[in-house]
């Protein structure tokens, strides 16, 4: 927990200038009061775990070198940011971290100004960074320096090579630090992966390293000496003492690897590359979980490690209550139709585990492709192997889907391909926030011709929507949330495309609900019997949509709602009314219900669709509203 008397160095820190006249021994005790916190605090709740632990040194050494925010920082992605918010005045905050109202676990510039993009989505710091130090050179602000930190998982993102590529003509003065900790939430893998490992095995890393360290010890760190020093170790390349090449033909000098967790030594190196011209790479090697041995040893589960209690016998996870999450229905049915169908693959672009593949890679190898953090590519890819008459599944959350959008229209909907895109995280993610929440995919995909869009409302209609997918020889996509799958006691109509489902009469309104929100649906009505007697409609299907359910309720008396767990804006509602308009039905009695047209905060997903009013409570206040009924019942 965050108490000023446990951690009086970090409770004493406004910013993080003072840092810089710290000693290495006090910034290794403020290292310590960091872990500290990480390992009990995030102990209690759902958090990014091992990346934090895995940055804490090369975070202190950082703040100790420059002169943030003035000079400029980038954490790529951005789950890794924690250290860098207990330092920069946030301390006595940090429990609240993740809560709804409390601080973000991403950066979030209205926290902080040493925060300067919000940021979740991996691989842009490179860019961002190339058009900060940029947009400084044109305004004469050269002295300000910029620093990007990604993890060697986003690494491989194809933006990051165009950022190198720019950077590398550019030539302005950039520090790209590479935390290379051998994962990504899973194991990374790709041939740059492999290129780093060479690289780990470079006598600069392994031995001969202390002889590069032994000139630096005889070198001041600032102007010419530094230049002079990098003209040594330019030398040291011919003589196989550096590696990198691959970046030094890009013109962008390559430094490394050294030790993360020596903040000496980081703050040697960081001398040195603060005081170099052109971009520049450091390769910085770092154990993911650093300090906790559990999150060493396990770094997968701790990436966002459930709450856990720390016992003798080691970390102790309470058993999940509740349904099982629609993740592993859509695991399942993945597998199933892996297992009856050899041309079916799947394809993650690093979620392996998010997405519980885990049995499918061990299970059906040959036939399961991780391609790292590269969504744009994992869609082209996709396209590729739909055309040589294979049925490929890219398993996708939602919110990250977005990165692959031209590919999608391009490669997919284009040439009519058929490519399925399982739609995780469809919906409101919670304590991750406006980054991560996956709410725009109704609107962006439903825009192009010859896609199929459907959501389950319950656990049985996933693995029957995969098997109508994979009927048609067209794109698809299916949405599902981060929740629990209802069971309902019922045997799901036969999926017809472009067909809805009824799943309860009612005689004063109609409430129509694409996908997980059916579940609230059904709650709401059963919330007004007595008052209001509601139809349920599972909608199934956003394109096509049903236009024979539509000119049916919306023609016949009462009111109509459409809901779903989408923004308003193209959403569900928006397809409804459309389609209504086409049928030139009088559409003043349906209303839509959906996200509101603002980016939605971090907090608990419920609490966050009840202020949405998307709970049974919310939906049945608004039943009555529409149905003229007051709705002083439910106060
Ligand atoms: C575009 C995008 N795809 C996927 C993710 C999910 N994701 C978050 S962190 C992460 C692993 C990142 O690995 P790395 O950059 O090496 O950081 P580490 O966790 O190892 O510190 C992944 C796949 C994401 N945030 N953004
Ligand atoms: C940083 C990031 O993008 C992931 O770690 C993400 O937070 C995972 O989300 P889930 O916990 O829903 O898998
Ligand atoms: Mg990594």
């Amino acid at each position: 927990m965050t108490s000023a008397a446990r951690h009086p160095l970090l409770a004493a820190l406004g910013d993080s200038r003072p840092l810089r006249d710290y000693s290495h021994e006090k910034l290794d005790e403020v290292a310590a009061e960091i872990r500290d916190v990480l390992c009990n605090l995030l102990a209690t709740r759902t958090a990014h775990f091992a990346s934090n632990l895995g940055v804490v040194e090369l975070c202190l050494a950082l703040h100790a070198e420059y002169d943030f925010p003035r000079d400029r920082l980038i954490w790529d992605t951005g789950h890794q940011i924690y250290p860098h918010k207990l330092i920069t005045g946030r301390y006595h905050d940090f429990a609240s971290i993740r809560t709804a109202g409390g601080l973000m676990g991403y950066p979030n510039p209205a926290e902080s100004d040493y925060d300067l993009f919000m940021t979740g989505h991996a691989g842009s710091s490179v860019s961002t960074a190339v058009g900060l130090r940029s947009g400084d050179y044109v305004q004469n602000e050269r002295d300000r320096k910029t620093v990007a930190v990604i993890g060697d998982g986003a690494f491989p993102s194809g933006i990051v090579f165009e950022a190198l590529n720019n950077a590398g003509e550019l030539g302005d003065d950039l520090t790209i630090v590479l935390n290379d900790n051998k994962m990504s939430i899973c194991p990374r893998t790709g041939a740059m992966a492999k290129y780093l490992d060479r690289l780990r095995g470079n006598p600069f890393y392994t031995g001969l390293k202390s002889e590069v360290v032994r000139l630096l010890d005889h070198v001041p760190m600032f102007g010419d000496p530094a230049e002079r020093l990098l003209a040594q170790m330019k030398e040291g390349v011919k003589a196989g003492l550096l590696g990198g090449m691959l970046f030094e033909e890009l013109d962008i000098r390559y430094i490394g690897p050294i030790d993360g967790h020596d903040i000496q030594l980081l703050r040697k190196y960081l001398q040195l590359v603060r005081n170099m011209s052109g971009p520049v790479l450091l390769h910085v090697v770092t154990e993911k979980g650093h300090g906790y041995k559990p999150a060493a040893e396990d770094p997968v589960f701790f990436h966002t490690p459930p709450a856990f209690k720390d016992t003798d016998e080691g970390p102790v996870t309470l058993p999940s209550s509740g349904l099982p999450p629609y993740t592993n229905h859509a695991r399942d049915a993945i597998l199933r139709a892996m297992q009856n169908d050899h041309r079916v693959t799947v394809i993650t672009a690093a979620m392996c585990q998010g997405n519980k593949l885990e049995p499918v890679r061990e299970q059906v190898p040959d036939r399961f492709f991780d391609v790292g953090i590269c969504e744009s590519h994992a869609v082209a890819f996709a396209a590729g192997q739909a055309k040589t008459g294979l049925r490929p599944i890219v398993d996708i959350y939602s919110t990250f889907l977005q990165r692959s959008y031209d590919q999608v229209f391009q490669e997919v909907a284009l040439q009519d391909l058929p490519v399925i895109f399982m739609m995780d995280r469809a919906g409101l993610t919670g304590p991750d926030g406006p980054t991560h929440h996956g709410v725009y995919d109704i609107g962006y995909m439903r825009l192009f011709p010859n896609m199929v869009l459907m959501a389950p409302g319950y656990a049985a209609e996933l693995e029957l929507m995969l098997q109508k997918a994979l009927e048609i020889d067209h794109p698809s996509g299916i949405r599902y949330p981060k929740a629990s799958a209802p069971q309902l006691d019922r045997i799901p109509d036969e999926i017809v495309i472009g067909k809805s489902e009824v799943l309860r009469d009612g005689g004063d309104g109609t409430i129509v609900a694409y996908g997980a929100m059916l579940e609230h649906a059904l709650a709401a009505a059963d919330l007004l019997s007595g008052e209001l007697n509601v139809r349920v409609i599972n909608a199934r299907f956003v394109k096509p949509i049903d236009e024979a359910m539509i000119a049916d309720v919306v023609g016949g008396d009462g009111f109509v709602i459409t809901l779903e767990e989408g923004t308003t804006v193209g959403g569900f509602g928006s397809a409804f009314l459309e389609s209504a308009a086409r049928q030139r039905l009088d559409t003043r009695r349906v209303r839509t219900l959906a996200l509101p047209d603002q980016f939605v905060g971090h907090g608990d997903r419920s609490q966050l669709l009840d202020e949405s009013q998307l709970s049974p409570r919310g939906i049945a206040d608004v039943c009555r509203e529409e149905a003229g009924i007051s709705n002083s019942v439910s106060t």
